[in-house]
């Protein structure tokens, strides 16, 4: 694999101090690929260079028909090469194929999506009040974008950064995990042969620390826009209160899931698996917190441990495996901490609740599916993002006590409810304070539909026309046709 290195103005660069970091497979740890590892001097190269591609006003001046066109042709190349993109990102994250073709196919409708609504929101004539005048609403770029992806899944949230981003006209600055950044250089590879123009898209390798910090801070960067934790989260909003950047942040989540005795059985129990053991819980709408109907509890977990213990570990490349190792070691010994502070606490492990004792797994961060019972809302492992393939089991008796533990949360991101009731499915939604909630159904999204969080689960949202519209600034334009003087003063 050869080295990947920074894109900045149409160039592929090594940074400055030729630092480099090996990016290694969570299944094995054998290093897959060497990159250029840049700091805040390489940093600020690719602000200028998004800086003055977009003063040039090159970008914005281009038709929004002939950016939608661009960005179009981007869908066409990830679908050209998603097989190749799929194995990128499983030998990168650990995640089975499967599941990275399924990313590589929601990622090129991103790009489609956004494609098509270029040319569709031109702004709106207003029905002005003032006799002999024109009022009307425009949509422009906001200018230069600061773009910070996670590592759990970088293609994907790359794609709902980058496609709305190009076709409202700015430029931009990316910065992927510096963990897993192989698919992000391969979309730049395929966003230049698309022939997005020189300078407005800038790809910046290198930790949060130095090049995140500086694209957050930076007065040339007029929006940040971050995928990521909620502590890193709250660094960045600090930092970008400098020259008050538009801000846009989708943090993680501690998402409920209800569980009525109402409910199909069979699958809500399925959809309690895949809510949570996608990607070994590395998702930030997981539904970890699983709250169960008192007079089911029995029945449901032993249902679910059943399922659970025929969840088959392995490499992301091995068609049988239906759960692959976690991020890192540090990220293994974060998921452990929470399910022994969980036990501490009085959870009991149903099943799971360590690494898997197969030798063939020991050279991967694989953490067993685990389901801890007896839990109380008050506990860490309850209230905290471990990340990880961990479901909590609460109870409850009535509608309102499963509504009070569901919203018993500082984050908002997601929910589900499953119940056989639509009335009772509809008072509960309507009371679950989350950007997305899910009735009888779990994880699901789609271009079309806005995403983000309610509480510190973040600002703005993603995806549909929302996600478009938090990279364009408003103006409105007021023409008087009949100036009159008004001799007031
Ligand atoms: N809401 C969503 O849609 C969504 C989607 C995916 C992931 N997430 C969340 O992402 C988190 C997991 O990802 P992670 O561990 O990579 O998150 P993280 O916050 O550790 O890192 C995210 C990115 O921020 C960068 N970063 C770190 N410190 C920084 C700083 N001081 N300034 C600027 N940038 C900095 C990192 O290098 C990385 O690129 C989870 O909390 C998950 O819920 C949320
Ligand atoms: C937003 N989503 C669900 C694709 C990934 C969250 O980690």
């Amino acid at each position: 694999m050869d080295f990947k290195k920074n894109y900045i103005n149409g160039e592929w660069v090594a940074s400055h101090s030729n630092a480099t970091r090996d990016i290694i497979n969570p299944f094995n740890q054998e290093i897959i690929a060497t990159v250029t590892e840049s700091d805040e001097t390489d940093t600020k190269a690719a602000i200028n260079a998004a800086r003055e591609a977009f003063d040039s006003g090159k970008w914005a001046a281009t038709p929004a028909t002939e950016r939608g066109h661009i960005v179009h042709i981007i869908a066409e190349l990830i679908e050209r090469d998603k097989e190749e993109l799929a194995k990128l990102e499983s030998l990168d994250t650990g995640k089975t194929v499967e599941e990275s073709r399924g990313d590589m196919e929601d990622i090129a409708g991103v790009f489609r999506y956004y494609a098509q609504l270029a040319d569709k929101n031109g702004g709106e004539i207003i029905d002005s009040p003032i006799p002999n005048t024109i009022s009307k609403v425009v949509h422009e770029p906001v200018g230069v974008c600061g773009q910070i992806t996670p590592w759990n899944y970088p293609l994907l949230q790359a794609s709902w950064k980058l496609a709305p981003a190009l076709v409202a006209g700015n430029t931009l600055i990316m910065k992927p995990s510096e963990i897993t950044p192989l698919t992000t250089v391969k979309v730049f590879e395929l966003m230049e042969e698309a022939g997005v123009p020189s300078g407005v898209i800038n790809l910046i390798l290198g930790p949060g620390e130095s090049v995140g910090a500086e694209l957050s801070a930076n007065e040339e960067v007029d929006l940040i826009s971050f995928t990521g934790g909620i502590a890193t989260g709250k660094k960045i909003m600090q930092a970008a209160s400098a020259n008050v950047k538009n801000i846009a942040l989708e943090l993680g989540g501690k998402n409920p899931n209800i569980i009525f005795a109402d409910a199909d059985f069979d699958t809500a129990v399925d959809q309690a698996l895949n809510a949570v053991y996608f990607h070994a819980g590395q998702i930030c709408s997981a539904g970890t917190r699983l709250i169960v109907e008192e007079t089911i509890h029995d029945k449901f977990i032993e249902k679910l441990v059943q399922r659970v213990e025929n969840i088959k570990l392995g490499s992301g490349f091995d068609k049988n495996t239906q759960m692959g190792p976690l991020i890192s070691e540090e990220h293994l010994n974060k998921v452990i901490h929470y399910v022994e502070t969980g036990k501490q606490e009085g959870a009991t492990v149903a099943v799971g609740g360590k690494r898997p004792n197969n030798p063939a797994l020991q050279q991967g961060f694989f953490y067993l599916p685990t389901v801890l019972t007896n839990c109380t809302t008050e506990m860490h492992v309850v209230q905290e993002e471990g990340f990880g393939p961990v479901i909590t089991v609460e109870t409850f008796q009535t509608e309102a006590e499963a509504i009070t533990l569901a919203n018993d949360s500082i984050y908002g991101l997601s929910g589900g409810v499953w119940t056989n009731d639509i009335a009772k499915a509809e008072r509960c939604v309507a009371k679950m304070r989350m950007g997305t909630v899910w009735i009888n159904e779990f994880n699901l999204y789609f271009p079309h539909a806005p995403w983000g969080g309610f509480k510190q689960s973040g600002i703005g949202r993603e995806l549909g026309k929302a996600g478009l519209e938090e990279y364009q600034e408003t103006k409105h334009i007021f023409q008087n046709l009949k100036p009159e003087a008004m001799n007031w003063f």
